[in-house]
């Protein structure tokens, strides 16, 4: 799986909820093809329309239309203020942030945990601190990286000529931070071709702008369900990738829709009740969550994911197929494969991402909507079904 989003927040934010909601989902659409599974690291999916719903009949791969295409989820440990200075659980994050290619910051709009993470009364504490912690932890911890290794860094640029923007995209390796990446940092950046003089500050600027580039971040305004209306406009305004939450509700639909208690469609705005046999609490729990869902339209679990893929990230959703006309592979299998690719990407980075001897044998491709052949630069479309041609068999 090549797309991993991380999920982080202070203690008692509802990143463990988050995590445990977003990842439980029926088995149906648990096929997900791979088998070991850290504990920290589950399967969630974004949510999209099947382009099957354009033929005559359903290719088995979505739920009446509905097509799940799988992510990795990474609960990324640890990044409580102080972390990069070695505070908390310490470093223990730097690793499962290196793998994300976003971030999802969870946080307690209710404001009823102080920035550590203690328990205090609800609209107590400020929750766009939190926003500014967590982008500053993530910043300095790439500063440190950069410092440590400073002589190294003036060493390798100013004494055996290599360009700053592989340098420094050396050193940040391990963070997840490419090439291109830094190069776009610096567009941003009017420094100095010579490095000796830039200033701490500087440093710590260029930084920032990496982390926006390399680890772009929505918010989950969670607990959305008893946050006060004022802290969820706070935040709306405090990024621009915002949506509310209740990761809490999430929870409770999903497993009560697992038990076959309640029918509930992830990200839909209502649900319905199956069983016969609710105790009063459970019965108090559903009507509670229904009315919220009145209120925001839905738990905004779904929203958050779909948003950090689609807009965040801006990708799309392309099918490949070996047959153009029935839209199946080889086994006669329809629409097997969902792959997410960046917007602008081509039909040759296609078939390198089915196979690499597919990508090498390139020759052409075939839009299997249009069946209008298409060459190796042309731009895929979000939804496109592609038929690669490769002399690779
Ligand atoms: N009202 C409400 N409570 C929530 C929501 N999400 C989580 N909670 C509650 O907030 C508390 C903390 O949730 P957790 O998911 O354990 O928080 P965490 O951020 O993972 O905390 P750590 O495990 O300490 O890192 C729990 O009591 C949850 O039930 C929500 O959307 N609404």
């Amino acid at each position: 799986m090549s797309m991993t989003i991380g999920l982080a927040g202070k203690p008692n934010s509802g990143k463990s909820t988050f995590f445990k909601a977003s990842t439980l989902a029926d088995v149906e659409i648990a096929n997900y093809p791979f088998t070991t599974i850290h504990p920290n690291k589950g399967v969630t999916y974004v949510r999209v329309r099947c382009p099957c719903m354009e033929r005559d009949h359903r290719c088995g791969n979505c739920v009446e239309g509905v097509r799940y295409v799988p992510i990795e989820l990474i609960d990324v440990a640890g990044l409580v203020p102080g972390a990069h200075m070695g505070k908390g659980l310490g470093n223990t994050f730097l690793d499962d942030l290196r793998q994300a290619q976003a971030i999802i910051h969870v946080i307690d709009a209710a404001g009823c945990t102080d920035i550590e993470g203690n328990p205090i009364d609800i609209g107590c504490h400020d929750p766009v601190e939190d926003v500014e912690f967590l982008n500053h932890e993530i910043t300095m911890w790439m500063v440190g990286i950069l410092k440590r290794n400073w002589q190294k860094v003036s060493r390798k640029v100013q004494g055996e000529n290599l360009k700053i923007e592989r340098v420094l995209a050396e050193q940040l390796a391990g963070a997840g931070v490419e090439e291109p990446q830094v190069i776009e940092s610096l567009l941003m950046t009017k420094l100095d071709h010579n490095i000796s003089k830039w200033t701490d500050e500087e440093i710590i600027d260029l930084c920032d702008k990496i982390r926006m580039i390399s680890k772009p971040m929505i918010i989950a305004a969670n607990k959305a369900d008893i946050a006060p209306v004022q802290n969820l406009e706070k935040l709306k305004e405090a990024g621009r990738f915002v949506v509310s939450t209740s990761a809490a509700a999430e929870l409770a639909l999903r497993s009560a829709s697992k038990t076959g208690a309640i029918k509930y469609d992830l990200g839909e705005s209502d649900f319905s009740i199956i069983t016969q046999d609710l105790s009063p609490a459970q019965q108090k729990a559903l009507d509670s969550i229904r009315s919220f869902l009145h209120k925001m339209h839905n738990t905004g679990i779904q929203e958050c994911i779909n948003k950090a893929v689609f807009e965040l990230l801006d990708l799309i959703v392309v099918y490949p197929v070996e047959d153009e006309g029935k839209w199946t592979d080889k086994q006669g299998r329809m629409l097997p494969d969902a792959f997410l690719m960046k917007r602008g990407s081509n039909a040759h980075q296609l078939a390198f991402k089915v196979h690499s001897d597919i990508g090498e044998g390139f020759l052409y491709a075939v839009d299997a909507k249009t069946k209008m052949r298409l060459g190796e630069k042309h731009e895929l479309e979000n939804g496109s079904v592609v038929k690669i041609v490769s002399t690779a068999k």
